[in-house]
């Protein structure tokens, strides 16, 4: 490696470290992180959604990779939230000394960290965090949390340390990244006072990657050095994976834990009982410490590198037009994209992604599989789980919903074949249905599994086609062909196969020339209700399902639809 060479590509991954920096909204979060990254302080304040940054180092001849998230204050994303989580290295926690709230949520944030972590049986339980008590410049009459309860606090905490700062004034910004850096055992060269910072210029940063030295030639400068990078993108869920397993790996070895299996021996018997699961997907349960591999021991990581390698899983492709501002989202999930924790995951974290994404006005939701919109949940997942792996899957659906039926977005279903249960689900849940005519079938047909669709599946139908006709589909869990759901309601338009995406795209026209503002606040007061009711019993929701499905009766009665299903097939 040229010892001028500051290449993102060039930092192994035992020196890359992702910081995360959370807190509730208007802490200071993002003033704290352009401190440290530019000495900058802007007295403006804009909301964060998401910010990702990178800055790379030269240090003692090696290149270190740190990647700043700095998150949104209010979290209406929990997918990206969770992802945040687990991705994380190091954490700095900043409430705002004039608000006691923001403190307590830093409490709460460093139990669900921990929650996280510990859920994912290949971490380390507790990462190094700082606690940062910013805004210590306001008037003492404004303060409302007690430097001394905080320090006595943090006191019986492992690894967490805790300043007092001043975004503002610049007040301990570079203890507080000295500090976490010590914490976490990094070079302190990585703190701002100890690497002459690097202005680079887009040029520049190219030349650096192609290995061209920036320095005048035959100048030698080994002090540290740091580079924000211009071009910092956030990392796709996928290489996020990738580079948390090869963390994991690292840990393990450090940890010198002897005998661990291969991946491929080890996750084998999974495939069976996860039909159609990719080896991707087996991966990211098994890193979300919800398959166990053979033994119950951790799996091997270097295996696990070649998998990813092989073509991406793609569940859920997402096709962004940049001129028109839709994205068409579209299932991919042979043969019946049927909705498994992998898939609803990947779901929630495109919906997020979307929401985010201010060029993005509307939504399609279609499929990749001809014939089918999806399936509805996956049996799979319900039959023979165990408790832990339904809360798991069962919150992955709320949150794919909650992001679904409470997007920003104009959303439309493009239904180009058979629908049932939480494809219909899904389908009610955007804002416009078309569906094709024909053979297919779309309907909530839970009580035909000895189910029983839960109180938020009823909300939305009974917002689409009133209270008798709910009444009626539900118990005998009608399946309607497309001229009946259009009679009822329940779809907006019947057109030939071949006319789906087209219709959609000419209807979506019309809900274009709306302004956002105006659409999006009679959206949201049309659904809240309904989002409300869910949003606050999520964790007791979740339990209900896992404790109905797994009921003996309700077993038996899944076993026998599977039964019916593979019969029918013969
Ligand atoms: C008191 C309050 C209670 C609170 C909560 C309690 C309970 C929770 C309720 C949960 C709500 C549930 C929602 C659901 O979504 S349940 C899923 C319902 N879905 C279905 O019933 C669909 C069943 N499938 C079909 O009807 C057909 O497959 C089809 C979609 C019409 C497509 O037909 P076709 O193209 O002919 O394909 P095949 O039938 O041959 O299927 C191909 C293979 O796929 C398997 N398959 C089908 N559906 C599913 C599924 N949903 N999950 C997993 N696997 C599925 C099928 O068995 C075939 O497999 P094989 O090739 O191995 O035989």
């Amino acid at each position: 490696m040229s010892s001028h060479l500051v290449d993102e590509c060039a930092a192994p991954p035992k020196n890359c470290f992702r910081l995360v920096v959370l807190g509730t909204a208007r802490v200071g979060k993002t003033a704290i992180v352009s401190r440290f990254l530019f000495n900058q302080y802007d007295d403006q304040y804009t909301p964060t959604i998401e910010d990702f940054h990178r800055k790379m180092y030269r240090i003692r001849g090696e290149v270190y990779r740190l990647d700043i998230l700095d998150t949104s204050g209010v979290h209406p994303f929990p997918a990206m939230r969770r992802l945040s989580f687990l991705t994380g290295d190091l954490f700095i926690l900043v409430y705002s000394v004039d608000n006691y709230e923001s403190y307590m949520e830093v409490m709460r944030l460093r139990e669900q960290i921990l929650e996280s972590k510990a859920s994912c049986k290949t971490r380390t339980a507790a990462p190094p965090m700082i606690i940062a008590g910013n805004k210590a410049d306001r008037p003492e009459s404004e303060r409302e949390v007690l430097y001394d309860e905080v320090a006595k606090w943090v006191s019986t905490v492992k690894k967490c340390a805790f300043l007092e700062t001043s975004a503002k004034k610049n007040g301990n910004i570079n203890e507080l990244f000295q500090t976490l850096f010590e914490l976490a055992k990094l070079p302190p060269e990585m703190s701002p006072s100890l690497h002459r910072r690097v202005s680079i210029g887009d040029q520049a940063w190219e030349a650096a990657k192609k290995g061209i030295s920036f320095y005048p030639r035959g100048k030698q400068d080994d002090n540290p050095l740091g580079v924000v990078s211009p071009h910092a993108r956030r990392p796709s869920l996928r290489s996020d994976l990738i580079e948390a397993e090869a963390k994991a790996e690292q840990e393990q070895r450090r940890a010198e834990k002897p005998s661990i299996p291969k991946i491929s021996s080890a996750l084998s018997p999974y495939r069976s009982q996860y039909r159609s699961c990719t080896w991707m997907s087996l991966l990211r349960q098994a890193f979300q410490g919800l398959v166990r591999p053979a033994g119950g021991q951790v799996c091997r990581l270097q295996v696990q590198h070649r998998c990813y390698n092989a073509p991406a899983a793609g569940h859920v492709q997402v096709d962004m037009n940049s001129d028109t501002g839709v994205a068409t989202v579209r299932l991919n999930r042979p043969p019946v994209n049927s909705l498994n924790l992998d898939v609803l995951t990947e779901l929630s974290i495109a919906l997020e992604k979307l929401e985010t994404d201010r060029s993005c006005r509307a939504m399609v939701l279609a499929s990749a599989v001809p014939g089918i919109f999806s399936a509805g949940l996956d049996i799979m997942e319900m039959y023979k789980s165990t408790p832990e792996r339904c809360v798991a899957f069962w919150r992955a659906l709320q949150d794919a919903w909650l992001n679904l039926y409470g997007s920003r977005l104009i959303t439309m279903a493009a239904i180009e074949g058979h629908s049932p249960a939480g494809g219909c689900l899904l389908a009610m849940s955007c804002d416009y249905r078309v569906m094709a005519d024909g053979k297919f079938q779309i309907g909530l047909n839970e009580t035909r599994l000895g189910i029983v669709a839960p109180f938020w599946f009823t909300d939305v139908m009974l917002c689409t086609i009133g209270h008798r006709e709910t009444e009626k589909a539900l118990q005998l869990g009608a399946m309607y062909s497309a001229q009946q759901a259009l009679s009822i309601g329940l779809v907006d338009k019947v057109v030939p196969a071949d006319q789906v995406m087209s219709t959609v795209q000419t209807e979506l026209k019309s809900w274009l020339q709306i302004p956002d503002a105006a659409r999006v606040i009679t959206k949201t007061s049309m659904r809240k209700q309904v989002l409300d009711r869910l949003s606050s019993q999520k964790e007791k929701d979740a339990q209900f399902f896992a404790d109905f499905i797994l009921r003996e009766s309700v077993q038996k009665s899944l076993g026998a639809y599977i039964a019916s299903l593979q019969k029918r097939k013969s």
